[in-house]
This record gives structure tokens, C-alpha cells and sequence, in this order.
């Protein structure tokens, strides 16, 4: 604790440093202080070292930030090159003292060099990362199903339209499951791409050291064309009451639909399962249907709901140009960026189709931080709202209602994945 704060090198791995780092970030994260062979061997495959951030004490690695290429939907279906921030740790006994802000600053000078439009993250704390220019873009939602309460007939699992579902395996999801997802994706903006990997962790067949795998159930919803139009994986428990009732629960690890039949019938599916009491949806939108595909949606009570994805605009001439618009109109923005990555004035004209947006010296209507401008970019939030909260400031009146009608999305964004 003694050393200087200069005296610590923040700076991208070696090869060679990948496993003190994973090390540091096993110990950031309050898992086991070690790594295996086999852990080292599994990040080599996938991390990039040059994005990949360490600060060294001494030669040891006390904190951790890793970045990747990602895709991020924005709204009306483009997707944007986002710089994904993952694997963020400070060890305790270096905290509080700027690594953090080192480590990030590094990265998205570097992000904005390569031309990422966004930067995305997933927060584990709220008040983490308002302060880097990061706004809470997207957010979850998780129900617990009393399914008894639900008033569906459970003698009917199957859609009645000529739709079916089949359970497969993990061989199976992985085939058809990542061209079910890309048709997701770009249909729906706050989703980000699936690579491979992905796609093999979450069936299994890469097991990441200390990350324990229960092989789940897979039901796949094909409509009456025989098109693939939802996946649902689900894990189920083995618990009976005392008097030889079955109480078990049914928990989603996701559930994927590209259509709000396939939607309702992997929802019914699940409720109709014998023994099956309990259904866990997972992770879902904050506007899911799933409440009201229930005859009765009090059965299905939020148990969860909370920020989920932050955005960081990188650069706002790109990020207002490639989302679509409710309303044709125009907006000056006063963009607050102290870092110096994409702050000005900036004049958006905007329409369904598309808009243009450029820096300008017209009076501005509306000023705002980059972390504020990150919140409504995605659509979710009301810009009367924050300007209620003193966090944007209309600089002519009415601007704020201006922007809502312009910037708002009838539907929220969402972002199923964790990253
Ligand atoms: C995308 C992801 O990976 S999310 C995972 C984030 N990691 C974790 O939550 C693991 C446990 N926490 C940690 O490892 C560390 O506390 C970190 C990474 C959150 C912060 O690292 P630090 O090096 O301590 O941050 P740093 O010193 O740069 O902090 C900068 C400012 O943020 C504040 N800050 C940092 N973390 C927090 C927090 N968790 N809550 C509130 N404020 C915080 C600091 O107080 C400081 O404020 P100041 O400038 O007014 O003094």
C-alpha cells in the first residue's frame, strides 16, 4: 500500500501474464485466489493481449480490463461497432486509488482511435462507471411464474396454430440456434452479437474452469412453415413436498423468439409441464410479454428489475446517424464531455429513415452529458424525465418533449446476453 501511484505500470498484457492476470481477476471477482493450466489455455483462446489491461505492482498484477469487438443493435436494426468492457477488477488492497480510471481512460482512447461508435459494458455497481461518460442504456427484468395461479389449461402444451415444439440437444442448438439469434439481433435494438464461443459455453461443449455446468433441457419452437422461430434452454430442479407433492422449479437461461407466437408457446410450454410448479423466466426485457400471456399475469411476479446495459457514446455524429427516428425533426444538442472523446454542439436532423447530424454554432435547445445523451440513444428513457431530475437542461422550452418524440421507441431496448 506503501508504493506510489506512479510507481504501478498500467499497461496491455504479455502472453506470458496471462495467468497473473487471471490470477488478479479470479481475486477481484472473490473466487478462489488461483488458476489451473487448463483456465490459462482456455482465456489464451479468446483474449486479445493487446486489449487486454493489467496494472502491475512490483511485477504483480493487482487489476484487470479486458475489451473485445462487438456488435451493438441500435435503433431501427443497424448495428454499430461497440468496444465491449469486461473482466474489470481492482484488488482490494489497491483500490480507490485510479487504477480504474487509468485502465479505462486507455481503453477508450484506444476505442475511439479505432473508430468504435459505443462503448458497452454491463455494471456490477451502479455508481461505478456515470463518471467515465457511461450511461444505463437498457434494462432486465426477471419473473417468478406461480404456475398453478396462471389459468392455463395445462392439458394443452402444444400451439394450436401448426406450430410444434421438439426438445433437442446442445449439438442441435448449436446449428440452428446462432441464425435464430442473428434474425433476433438485428431486429432488436440493445442486442449484441453472439460469436462461436458463445455458442459453445452455453451448451456446453467448452466448460470454463470454476463455472459449474448443468446440462439444460432445449425446446425449439418451429412455426407451421417449419421455420425455427424460438429456443428456450431451462434447467429444472428435483424438489417434493412433504405430503408427495411436486413443487419443482423450472429456471430459464434463455429464451429467444423471433415471433410473438413462437414467444407465447415456448412461455405456455414451460407453464404446462408436469411437476413443474415454479418457472423462473431468466433475464427478459423490461416491456417482456410474458405477464400478459398469462390468462391471470399476477401469477408472474418481477422479481428483478435493474439497469442492465450501459452505453458510452464515442463519438455522436456516428451514433445519431445510425438509429432511426419516431418523428421527422430537429434537435440541437449541447454534448458535456469532459474527457474530450466526443463533446460539442451538434445538430440532428432526424426521420424514420435515418438522419444527419453535424457539429454547429446554432443555439443549442437541449444540453447534456455524454452519459445522458448514452441513456436516451437506445430510446428507453424520457428526456423530460431527466430534465425533471436536472440532468438534461433545456436551453429553449419544450425541448425535452422535442427530443422524446424524436428518440423514443415504442418497444425497449433489450439485452439478453451477459458479457
Ligand atoms: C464491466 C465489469 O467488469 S463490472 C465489474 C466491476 N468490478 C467489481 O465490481 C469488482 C470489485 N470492485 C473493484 O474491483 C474496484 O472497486 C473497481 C474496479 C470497481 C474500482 O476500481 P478503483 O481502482 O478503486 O477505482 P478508481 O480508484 O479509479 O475510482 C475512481 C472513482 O470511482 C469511485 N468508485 C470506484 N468504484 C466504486 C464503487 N464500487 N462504488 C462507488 N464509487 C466507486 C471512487 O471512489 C473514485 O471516486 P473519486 O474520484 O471521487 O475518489
Amino acid at each position: 500500500m506503501s508504493r506510489r501511484l506512479e510507481n504501478i505500470d498500467v499497461r496491455p498484457v504479455t502472453e506470458g501474464e496471462i495467468s497473473d492476470w487471471t490470477r488478479a481477476l479470479n481475486t477481484g471477482f472473490l473466487r478462489p485466489p488461483y488458476v489451473t493450466e487448463a483456465e490459462v489455455a482456455d482465456r489464451g483462446t479468446y483474449i486479445v493481449p493487446s486489449r487486454t489491461l493489467g496494472a502491475f505492482d512490483d511485477g504483480r498484477c493487482v487489476a484487470t480490463f479486458r475489451s473485445f469487438a462487438q456488435e451493438l443493435t441500435a435503433v431501427g436494426g443497424r448495428p454499430v461497432p461497440a468496444d465491449a468492457i469486461s473482466n474489470v477488477t481492482v484488488t482490494a488492497t489497491h483500490r480507490r486509488r485510479g487504477l480504474l480510471t487509468r485502465m479505462m481512460a486507455l481503453d477508450l482512447a484506444a476505442a475511439k482511435e479505432r473508430g468504435d461508435v459505443v462503448a458497452t459494458l454491463i455494471a456490477a455497481e451502479y455508481p461505478i462507471y456515470g463518471r467515465y461518460g457511461f450511461g444505463p442504456a437498457a434494462h432486465t427484468a426477471e419473473w417468478t411464474i406461480d404456475v398453478p395461479r396462471t389459468g392455463l389449461d395445462r392439458h394443452r402444451p402444444v400451439p394450436d396454430d401448426g406450430g410444434r415444439i421438439d426438445l433437442v440437444d446442445g449439438a442441435e442448438v448449436r446449428k440452428l440456434g446462432p441464425e435464430l439469434h442473428e434474425r433476433l439481433r438485428r431486429a432488436q435494438p440493445g442486442a449484441i452479437d453472439r460469436d462461436d464461443r458463445w455458442w459453445q459455453v452455453n451448451t456446453g461443449e467448452i466448460r470454463p474452469a470454476g463455472v459449474p455446468w448443468t446440462e439444460p433441457f432445449y425446446a425449439v419452437h418451429r412455426s407451421a412453415s417449419g421455420r425455427v422461430e424460438g429456443l428456450a434452454a431451462y434447467v429444472c430442479d428435483d424438489h417434493w413436498g412433504d405430503d408427495k407433492r411436486p413443487l419443482n422449479t423450472a429456471t430459464v437461461k434463455g429464451l429467444i423468439t423471433t415471433s410473438p407466437a413462437a414467444e407465447r408457446a415456448l412461455w405456455h410450454y414451460l407453464c404446462s409441464i408436469d411437476w413443474i410448479t415454479t418457472v423462473k423466466s431468466g433475464r427478459r426485457a423490461p416491456d417482456d410479454l410474458l405477464p400478459h400471456l398469462l390468462p391471470d399475469p399476477r401469477a408472474a411476479r418481477l422479481t428483478t428489475y435493474a439497469d442492465w446495459l450501459w452505453v458510452r457514446i464515442l463519438d455522436v455524429v456516428k451514433a445519431l446517424e445510425a438509429r432511426t427516428y419516431a418523428a421527422t425533426g430537429t434537435l440541437v444538442l449541447e454534448v458535456v464531455d469532459e474527457s474530450g472523446l466526443t463533446g460539442g454542439r451538434y445538430l440532428l436532423e432526424a426521420g424514420p429513415d435515418g438522419a444527419q447530424c453535424a457539429p454547429t454554432d446554432r443555439d443549442a435547445q437541449l444540453a447534456l452529458s455524454a452519459a445522458e445523451l448514452a441513456t436516451l440513444w437506445l430510446g428507453d428513457e424520457s428526456a423530460v424525465r431527466l430534465a425533471a431530475l436536472g440532468r438534461v437542461r433545456e436551453q429553449q422550452e419544450g425541448a425535452a418533449s422535442v427530443a422524446d418524440a424524436l428518440l423514443r421507441t415504442s418497444r425497449r431496448p433489450w439485452c439478453p446476453d451477459m458479457f
